[in-house]
């Protein structure tokens, strides 16, 4: 089945298509991650993006059941060099082209995704159409040029309902901005006590569960779009201990006052140096980030920068001087990526004993 990748520059890939037959449009982002296809296709954090996959053998270990980061794919498409069709190991339950399949998502393969990456690199992200259903060049730009790719994202991938996953520890409230699941996997394994919430919850709806702390989860889009919980964040913070990841830290970052910043091609992959200052040690990192904390707004707001990246010197992590209220830019649940940095989690639990 041919296919064809469109970019908003102009450039035509010609490939093959796999995964649902059909036509796709979105934001083109690329991931460095050797491992991993699998939670990255699955994290919410990536809805209305087209995954560019840099590392050229996609599917090779297959798919399994378990491993999801969440029930869905929420990226629009998935662009790869080579696909698997004959996955190796005990765990696989499905290959690369039946997990796209049934989760109704378009991917090409056979094109040269060293190139789209460095496009990508040197104009920044941009829109683009995958489309395997043989439409004309003109079509596909009339597509491009009449569909919108910015939504409502977090309300399409948080949790409609309040869930909860009953622990003989710390009570934890996690605001559901498209939470991975592995980062409620981290708190389980640390005996909490987890409660759901969506991601609009008020500041009120999140007190009545009685929590010890709350952890601002990870999402889609552009942090500034969620209002309401910027100013709910604002409240949390003077009140009860915060832990915020990628998209909530970013939230934290403007409930103080702060800035962020749309990145040109921002950190995706398993393999970004961060420099812990406090530890005076760097770990390896897990990203998947477009915008990032402005250092300058937020040094001024009460609050301290814990982390830096290594390559371009970001923002990765940071703390308020008075409250107990912490957040990382990168995952430190990883999955995919090291899981070094799960000393987070530990910091997070010491904190709700009363550690500041
Ligand atoms: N993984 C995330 O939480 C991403 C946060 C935000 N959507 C960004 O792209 O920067």
């Amino acid at each position: 089945m041919d296919a064809i990748l469109y970019l908003e520059d102009g450039s035509i890939y010609e490939g093959k298509g796999f995964g649902k037959v059909g036509t796709t449009v979105g934001e083109l982002v690329f991931n460095t991650s050797m491992t991993g296809y699998q939670e990255i296709l699955t994290d919410p954090s990536y809805a209305g993006q087209i995954i560019n996959m840099t590392y050229p053998l996609i599917g090779n270990y297959g798919v399994n059941n378990i491993e999801n980061e969440s029930l869905k794919i929420h990226a629009k498409g998935f662009i790869v060099k080579n696909i698997s069709n004959n996955p190796s190991n005990y765990m696989s339950d499905k290959s690369i082209d039946e997990m796209l399949k049934s989760m109704d998502i378009v991917g090409i393969y056979g094109v040269d995704t060293r190139s789209i990456t460095k496009k990508i690199r040197n104009s920044g992200v941009l829109k683009c159409v995958i489309s395997s259903e043989n439409l004309s060049i003109n079509e596909i730009k009339e597509i491009l040029n009449n569909t919108e790719i910015k939504d409502d994202w977090m309300k399409k991938v948080s949790t409609k309902e309040i869930i909860n996953i009953k622990g003989d520890g710390y009570k934890v409230a996690v605001v559901d901005f498209g939470v991975k699941q592995n980062i409620i996997n981290n708190l389980k394994q640390r005996d909490c006590d987890v409660t759901i919430l969506p991601y609009n919850a008020s500041f009120e709806e999140i007190m009545s569960i009685k929590p010890d702390g709350v952890l601002l989860s990870n999402g889609p889009g552009d942090p500034k779009e969620v209002k309401d919980a910027i100013e709910m964040t604002k409240e949390l913070m003077k009140n009860i201990p915060t832990l915020g990841i990628c998209l909530g830290h970013q939230i934290i970052a403007l409930a103080v006052g702060g800035n962020t910043y749309k990145m040109k091609y921002g950190h995706r992959g398993g393999n970004h140096g961060v420099y812990d200052i406090d530890k005076d040690k760097s770990y390896i990192t897990s990203q998947n980030h477009g915008y990032a904390v402005d250092k300058n707004s937020i040094e001024d707001k009460d609050m301290i920068v814990t982390h830096i990246n290594l390559n371009d010197n970001t923002v990765e992590g940071m703390k308020h001087k008075n409250y107990p209220v912490f957040s990382v830019q990168y995952h430190p649940e990883g999955s995919p990526g090291p899981q070094d940095s799960s000393y987070i989690f530990d910091k997070f639990i010491s904190v709700l004993g009363g550690d500041q």
